[in-house]
């Protein structure tokens, strides 16, 4: 099968910016056994910049895409997760709110379960949603590559996604939407370029239990035949399905002890952009993508891995070629 590009017509001069409208710092805490009612005393909690668009900008700056950082941040917390986004090479644009950014806490037990605890988002008032509104459209030149990540807190409207899409195809800006729920659903009906939902979310949104990759490739087909550019939905140690209208194709990847999950869809987003930043083929884009995950379950927290981490899990995946579904 001829090989194409993951997305057509991109530009590699185009930064990405990154929305996140509720980041969190994301402290972890190891347990051995968590046992509800009890007292456990642990190890010094690893704290973390955290929410899905900075996940994705820390890996892409590392990855020495251009990327900048927006959405909301407030308080001591906002302060912090400022100066963390600048000391790992990210342009931290974010607009200041009143109120102090989330804490989200996630402890791991030796066998690996994960049980997290996240907090609802700040509120923000009607001045400090339209700053960040015009802020946004001021950061997205020609070329760059939107990445709307998460999903959107209460106050905001449920088709921002999809009106920030539409503004975006008009400017001539390319858009990935990772959400999940009516967020989601909506924000598909703008057609954005990508959409990167893991299994449970196009369960959601298809309304139907996907039993195999079978049905996980057709449900994806359907989301292409409504007009998004390349679904890819990430499927844990299965790897990840991707489907564009003339390809669908499914990246096996190694098995590897896992550290923390947390972010490795988020490390999934900046493989497909740096992919497409650097105008890989489809294969190509997808493979480091699935490969950026893996590497990315092997590390603490939601420490991202290096490029050299990525690459080594790169020679152990590989792609399944099913054919067009349309
Ligand atoms: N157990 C595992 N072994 C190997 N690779 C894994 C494993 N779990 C996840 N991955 C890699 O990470 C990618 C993303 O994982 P997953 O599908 O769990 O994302 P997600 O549900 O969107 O994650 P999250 O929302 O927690 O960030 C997978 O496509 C795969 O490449
Ligand atoms: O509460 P949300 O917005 O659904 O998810 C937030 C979050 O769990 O997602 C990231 C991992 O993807 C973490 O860094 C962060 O704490």
């Amino acid at each position: 099968m001829e090989r194409q590009g993951a997305t057509e017509h991109v530009s590699r001069t185009g930064r990405v910016i990154t929305v996140t409208l509720n980041p969190a710092v994301d402290l972890f805490v190891s347990v051995k056994h968590l046992e509800p009612g009890t007292l456990h005393r642990v190890p010094t909690p690893l704290q973390h910049a955290g929410g899905k668009g900075l996940n994705v900008a820390k890996m892409l700056a590392c990855l020495s895409v251009p990327t900048v950082a927006t959405g909301f941040l407030g308080g001591r917390r906002g302060d912090w997760l400022h100066e963390a986004l600048v000391s790992q090479g990210v342009e931290s644009q974010f607009v200041r709110i009143a109120n102090e950014s989330r804490m989200n806490v996630k402890v791991i037990d030796d066998a690996g379960t994960l049980t997290e605890l996240n907090s609802p988002a700040p509120a923000f008032t009607d001045e400090e949603w339209h700053l960040f509104d015009d802020t946004l459209r001021t950061l997205c030149g020609p070329n760059s590559w939107l990445a709307l990540c998460g999903n959107l807190p209460a106050g905001c409207q449920s088709h921002w996604y999809r009106d920030i899409i539409s503004w975006a195809k008009q400017s001539g800006i390319k858009t990935l939407l990772d959400a999940s729920g009516v967020a989601l659903e909506l924000g598909i009906q703008a057609c954005p370029d990508v959409i990167k939902p893991n299994q449970h979310e196009l369960e959601q949104l298809t309304g139907s239990t996907l039993h195999n990759h079978e049905e996980v490739m057709r449900a994806a087909a359907q989301l292409v035949e409504a007009g998004v550019g390349l679904v890819v939905v990430s499927l844990g140690e299965e790897g990840l399905a991707a489907v564009t209208s003339s390809a669908a194709l499914h990246v096996r990847v190694p098995s590897v002890p896992v550290v923390s999950s947390v972010g490795a869809g988020d490390t999934v987003v900046a493989g497909l952009l740096y992919g497409i930043f650097h105008q890989f083929s489809l294969y190509d884009t997808i493979r480091f993508a699935a490969a950026a995950g893996t590497a990315k379950v092997q590390k603490p927290g939601n420490m991202h891995p290096s490029k050299e981490d990525i690459e080594t899990c790169l020679a152990s995946t590989d792609i399944v070629d099913w054919g067009s579904q349309s």
